[in-house]
């Protein structure tokens, strides 16, 4: 199969939930790569942790070991929810690539940044800006995804996310 659909884009974007949206109104299977990574990885209970205290380098050859293991043994078409840093991991990217489109689920730097911080300031931003760190992490993630994606969807921030999930299944019938 050589049509999944890999929703990416910066953390918090809505990949995880409105991928699963997506899938449901579309009768197609769904899967989420970090919950692929976190069952290769247990006891680990949270790939965050194990971003943390493994690394980087770890982290992403579990990406691409997670998403080659799910490609391997199902063969329906799938929307995969890949995680914020995919934007890093060229081997990843260059894998879905191969095995379907992916779509840049693109959120407003600012819709973003509130979203991120109403639950405190988490570690992966500068505490002393994390504005400026933020800004710094968009503009670089959303230069890659804007380059190496198929498929571009400007999201709106409407207030409930089902009329979000339901603008994107409307944008995405003409584009896939
Ligand atoms: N369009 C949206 N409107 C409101 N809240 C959203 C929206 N998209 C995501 N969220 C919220 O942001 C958080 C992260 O969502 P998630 O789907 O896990 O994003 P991602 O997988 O891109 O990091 C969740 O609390 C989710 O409810
Ligand atoms: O932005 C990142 O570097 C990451 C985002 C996370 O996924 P979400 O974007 O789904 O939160 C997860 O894959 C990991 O913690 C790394
Ligand atoms: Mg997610």
């Amino acid at each position: 199969m050589k049509d999944h659909l890999f929703f990416c884009g910066i953390k918090h974007s809505g990949k995880s939930t409105l991928g699963a949206f997506y899938a449901r109104a579309n009768n197609l299977a769904w899967v989420d790569l970090d919950d692929l990574i976190l069952k290769a990885i247990a006891p680990w209970t949270s790939v965050r942790a194990y971003y943390k205290q493994e690394g980087q380098m770890a982290f992403q050859a579990q990406e691409v070991a997670a998403l080659e293991t799910y490609l391997c043994s199902h063969h329906e078409r799938t929307v995969i929810s890949l995680g914020g840093g995919a934007s890093d991991n060229e081997a990843l990217l260059s894998l879905a690539k191969s095995r379907g489109r992916l779509i840049y689920l693109m959120v407003e730097e600012g819709v973003l940044f509130r979203r991120i911080i109403s639950g405190g300031i988490p570690p992966f931003l500068d505490e002393s800006d994390p504005k400026a760190s933020f800004h710094a992490l968009y503009a670089r993630r959303h230069a890659i995804y804007g380059n190496i994606c198929d498929v571009l969807v400007q999201l709106p921030n409407y207030p409930d996310i089902r009329d979000t999930a339901s603008f994107l299944v409307e944008t995405l019938k003409s584009e896939v």
